[in-house]
């Protein structure tokens, strides 16, 4: 008869065996696996349902030809990981980005379960995506993509079935043709996927939600520590839709948002950025579709730093909103060195294992990305049930729900990690609340 701590290890070895390679998903299991021992040493149960739980309902890979506009074939790879299905249909966005494998769609579709299961609505999880590069592509180049691809994916997908949206370059240009294509091939005008134009069924509050719900998350925190935002200065990465909302409700709630980055570099406003520079930033990156360096021309205090990543800025608090592994264990060390008193991901687990150790022994707050990024996902949950409805609901109405699913999507993870000995790690306590309502569902639902 093996111990747990035998079995845990058994666990560990086989999704280590099965996956080798895919070292992106194996770094987000890990992640997790660390805090839940105290979970599976309760009760064995649990490890059983962790042991199917990475292993994906589904993963369907596939062809995605096109025509450029020099009238040359192209040919893209497919992806839609359909991870759980124990709370309610696949959830979660697509990502358009060389970069993209099965190794990082996988650890995506992960993540992505823990966190739709925090947001306290009914929600499976997946993710799916493809190695396409948008950049520098036309708007036609963009259609014929998105169309090539939705004509694969409309078979795996529907409103009760597994509902898309967007991520990394999947914004609402690529949602209007993916859902025209859906539309035209199921013949069937449904909430098929979110993030979707206001005038045929969008939410209102839905671009603004993943930042805003990431900054309300960390005025949780803070209000649980007695600080508070006024006159804080912030490093934000990225300058996507995260990244422009984060900057947008630090500002309103009083703090001092300093820096947006891109893959090529990172510009620092020193007196923070106004509303007006945030709108520039968004017309930018959304409308011109230019590299963050461009603001320069705009502003006679911006200074930008090429090649560089904005950790190197002294500030109160990072909200890291790119991609993954933006911050490694050096830049964890200068962001404690330079007096950062928190971390709050808004990119999908930018930190690596060994920055998070690093933000742990240095006292951080630490606001893991299933927990404090989940607004966005929390809030197509409020458009898939709008839609359900038939209604749509104020601006106001949607952000109170918004504000309300943050909060306790933190202390829910606050209740967890004490229940579980683990007073105040609220990394932990996400990882331990998310899985246990996940867990349950899967041991009722038996053996499937
Ligand atoms: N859009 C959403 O609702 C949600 C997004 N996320 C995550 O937030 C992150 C950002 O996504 P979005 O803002 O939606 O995408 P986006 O496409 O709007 O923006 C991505 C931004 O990150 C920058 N970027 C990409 N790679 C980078 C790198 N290596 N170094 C520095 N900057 C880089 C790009 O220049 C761009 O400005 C991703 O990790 C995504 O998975 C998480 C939850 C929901
Ligand atoms: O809104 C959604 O369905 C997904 C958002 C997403 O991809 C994420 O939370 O990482």
């Amino acid at each position: 008869m093996s111990t747990v701590a035998e079995q845990i290890n058994a666990v560990r070895a086989n999704i280590r065996r099965r996956d080798p390679d895919q070292k992106e998903f194996l770094q987000a299991v890990e992640e997790v696996f660390e805090s839940l021992a105290p979970v599976f040493e309760k009760d064995p149960q649990y490890l059983e349902a962790f042991e199917r739980l990475v292993e994906p309902e589904r993963q369907i890979v596939f062809r995605v030809p096109w025509i450029d506009d020099a009238g040359k074939q192209q040919v893209n790879r497919g992806f839609r990981v359909q991870m759980s299905s124990a709370l309610g249909p696949y959830k979660g966005g697509l990502r358009f980005h060389p970069t993209v494998n099965l190794s990082v769609i996988k650890f995506l579709a992960f993540e992505q379960t823990f966190k739709n299961s925090l947001t306290t609505l009914m929600m499976g999880a997946g993710k799916g995506g493809s190695d396409f590069d948008p950049r520098g592509r036309s708007d036609r180049e963009v259609m014929a993509f998105c169309q090539s691809f939705m004509t694969e994916l409309h078979r795996h997908i529907g409103s009760d079935t597994d509902v898309p949206a967007g991520d990394i370059n999947v914004g609402a240009r690529e949602i209007g043709f993916l859902f025209g294509q859906y539309k035209r091939l199921a013949n069937n005008f449904t909430g098929v996927l979110t993030g979707k134009d206001l005038a045929w069924g969008g939410s209102l509050i839905r671009p603004e939600a993943t930042g805003y719900g990431c900054v309300y998350f960390a005025q949780n925190y803070l209000a649980h520590k007695g600080e508070a935002f006024e006159g804080k200065r912030c490093i934000v990465s990225g300058s996507g839709n995260v990244a422009q909302y984060t900057a947008e409700k630090l500002l309103q709630l009083g703090a001092v948002p300093i820096t947006f980055s891109d893959s090529n570099g990172y510009i620092l406003e020193p007196n923070g950025f106004t509303q007006e520079q945030i709108d520039h930033v968004k017309e930018l990156k959304n409308v011109k579709r230019v590299r963050i360096s461009e603001y320069c021309a705009f502003s006679s205090t911006a200074q930008y730093f090429a090649g560089k990543k904005p950790w190197e800025v002294a500030a109160d608090y990072a909200f890291p909103s790119a991609t993954q592994n933006e911050i490694d264990e050096e830049d964890a060390k200068v962001l404690a060195a330079n007096g950062v008193k928190g971390v709050f991901e808004g990119a999908n687990m930018p930190s690596t294992n060994e920055a998070i150790e690093v933000y742990k022994s240095a006292g951080f707050m630490f606001g893991p990305a299933k927990a404090a990024n989940a607004g966005g996902v929390a809030v197509s949950g409020l458009e898939m049930a709008q839609n359900s409805q038939r209604l749509q609901w104020t601006r106001q109405e949607v952000d109170d729900k918004l504000e309300k699913i943050m909060k306790d999507i933190f202390n829910n993870s606050l209740v967890a990690a004490e229940r579980y000995g683990l007073k105040g790690d609220i990394q932990a306590g996400a990882n331990i609340a998310g899985f246990i309502k996940v867990a349950d569902s899967m041991i009722s639902q038996g053996c499937v």
